[in-house]
């Protein structure tokens, strides 16, 4: 992709996970890691990068040339999102081509500006945007995000396979709600259950890249357009984003070394 150097799929398997607030979070850790960063909404139906972005509805991206678009900044990032483009507050009522259509088009006329990263945050499932990604573009690896919990677990490993059968390396998992932090008394509880991330990864001899906690700063910050990593740069959160960032760069890196991916072909 023209701009792109590197492009990293994140995706989960079962929805409401929480892989648009990680996507959000691990773009703006990537970039306080010092590289210049992309992020790609490619939940067609449900974006939500704008609202974590702190981008106000309504703000449209300038046209390039004839038929590109120049993507939004936010705290350092840039960002593409159906959000941009069309009303979101109507509903859309899209059959699935027009969607893969949709999709494609985002990624051939979006006018990145000299990434190292592109992060794509994934609609939930193994549908026909993740067969147009995997198909179209050259994806370096894919991040996982899922709970602990036994039924996430089940469709994030569907997750891995479909990955695997395209052939987009795995980077790693990142485990998210791990243990609930009671922002009263500090009380931590598993309450998705214990260990799962870790389990996944070594069935699939990938890597736990981190766990994040449950917390109600995570969720308010995000929603509010400051995800943690900008919110509170230098928390126990936003290390633990930097960390997986730099575990990107390193897995990315060494599937580099390892030669070209072998392209699912069209
Ligand atoms: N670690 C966390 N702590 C608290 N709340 C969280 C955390 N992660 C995500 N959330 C909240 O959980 C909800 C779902 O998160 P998010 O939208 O990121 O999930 P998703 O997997 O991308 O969902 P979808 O499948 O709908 O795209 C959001 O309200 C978000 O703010």
């Amino acid at each position: 992709m023209e701009g792109v150097k590197h492009i990293v799929a994140v995706a989960s398997g079962k929805g409401g996970v929480g892989k648009s607030t990680v996507t959000a979070n691990l773009a703006l850790a990537m970039a306080a890691e010092g590289y210049r960063v992309g992020l790609l909404d490619a939940d067609i139906y449900g974006p939500s990068q704008a609202q974590m972005l702190g981008i106000g509805e309504g703000v449209r991206p300038h046209q390039v040339g004839d038929n590109q678009f120049a993507p939004l900044q936010a705290h350092g990032i840039q960002a593409m999102s159906m959000a941009f483009l069309v009303d979101i507050t109507e509903p859309m009522v899209w059959r699935g081509p027009m969607v893969a259509g949709a999709f494609q088009q985002m990624l051939n006329q979006t006018a990145w500006d000299d990434l190292d990263y592109l992060f794509i945050d994934m609609p939930p499932g193994t549908g026909d945007i993740q067969l147009t990604l995997a198909q179209k573009v050259e994806v370096d690896g894919a991040v996982i995000v899922t709970t602990p919990q036994d039924i996430a677990l089940l469709d994030a490993r569907k997750g891995i396979e479909m990955f695997r059968k395209v052939n987009v390396p795995v980077l790693g998992i990142v485990e998210n709600m791990s243990l609930h932090v009671c922002s009263q008394c500090g009380h931590q509880e598993p309450i998705f259950g214990t260990g799962g991330g870790e389990r996944i990864a070594s069935q699939y001899e990938t890597t736990l890249l981190g766990q994040l906690p449950l917390s109600l700063g995570i969720r308010e910050q995000a929603d509010g357009g400051k995800p943690t990593v900008v919110a509170e740069p230098g928390g126990e959160v936003a290390q633990t984003f930097r960390k997986v960032a730099r575990a990107v760069v390193e897995g990315v890196t060494a599937q580099q070394a390892e030669g070209p991916n072998i392209s699912f072909g069209d």
